[in-house]
């Protein structure tokens, strides 16, 4: 297994919505006992409604927040915020807004080369750094310029490029295709299939899109309210969903009408 969770639970404590003084803190169970298991070498896509649990699954899986209860596994060995083990090493992160993932002040072609540098990759990092960008449609010349210089869509290639630039085993990608035009997103929707393809990288991806997910990955996990609900191949799920929520996403999707 790539990842083994069991029983995860995480919650958040929030200020309440009544005024001072009698405003008391709320706790919002963002996880739930969830337990989930992604054998490795099966690309997943995770999908759910909006405050099922998604990235909290991410950060959790990715051992950035520990949870209050259950346990996350790496390749079957137990992995935490103080303890990641091998998992730093071995995934590479696209976030949601690709901006937050860019040092702003930083020359782009600074960003990519950093996880090259903080993970001792050998090699020529400048010659790697000018391939990744020509890899994902980006003119290596660019590499000198600042995010600020780029659209939306061209800073999710440059985020790409950085997340694949060690070669890692796992790219965990949350909802990376959400801030570009349908165009936009097809062609780098294409990319990330043949960028993973090529280098043999296992694919975990939070998608609203069920296209995309279909298309990208093999298998589907279904969140809701805090817990997986179903998981299976893309294509049985979607055929004959046992869940609800399942049904309640396929139902949402509206159809292109033409002619
Ligand atoms: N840092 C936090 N502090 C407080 N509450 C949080 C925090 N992160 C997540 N939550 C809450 O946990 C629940 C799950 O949030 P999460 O962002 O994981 O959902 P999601 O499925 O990724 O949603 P979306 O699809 O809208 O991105 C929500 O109720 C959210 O408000």
């Amino acid at each position: 297994m790539t990842f083994s969770l069991a029983g995860v639970t995480r919650r958040y404590s929030v200020p309440g919505d009544r005024p001072r003084p009698w405003r008391r803190g709320v706790t919002r169970t963002a996880l739930d006992g969830l337990d989930l298991e992604v054998p490795t070498g099966r690309d997943l896509a995770i999908v759910g409604a909006s405050g099922s649990g998604k990235s909290t699954l991410l950060r959790v899986l990715l051992a950035l927040e520990a949870p209050d209860a259950g346990t996350v596994r790496f390749r079957g060995d137990l992995v935490t915020p103080r303890a990641p083990g091998a998992l730093r090493h071995a995934v590479g992160v696209v976030a949601q807004d690709p901006a937050s993932s860019l040092d702003p002040r930083l020359p782009v072609g600074a960003s990519i080369r950093e996880p090259l540098e903080c993970l001792r990759v050998d090699g020529d990092h400048g010659a790697r750094v000018a391939q990744l960008l020509d890899a994902v449609g980006l003119d290596p010349a660019v590499a000198a310029r600042r995010p600020a210089a780029f659209s939306g869509g061209e800073r999710q290639r440059i985020a790409l490029a950085r997340a694949l630039a060690a070669g890692p085993e796992v790219l965990v990608a949350d909802e990376p295709f959400s801030a570009v035009d349908p165009t936009t997103r097809a062609r780098l929707v294409a990319l990330v299939d043949d960028l993973t393809r090529a280098g043999g990288t296992q694919l975990l991806l939070v998608s609203h899109d069920l296209g995309i997910a279909q298309r990208l990955c093999a298998d589907v996990a279904v969140l809701d309210a805090s817990r997986v609900v179903e998981t299976g191949p893309v294509a049985t799920v979607f055929a004959r969903p046992s869940a609800d929520a399942t049904r309640a996403l396929l139902g949402a999707v509206l159809p292109v009408e033409w002619g």
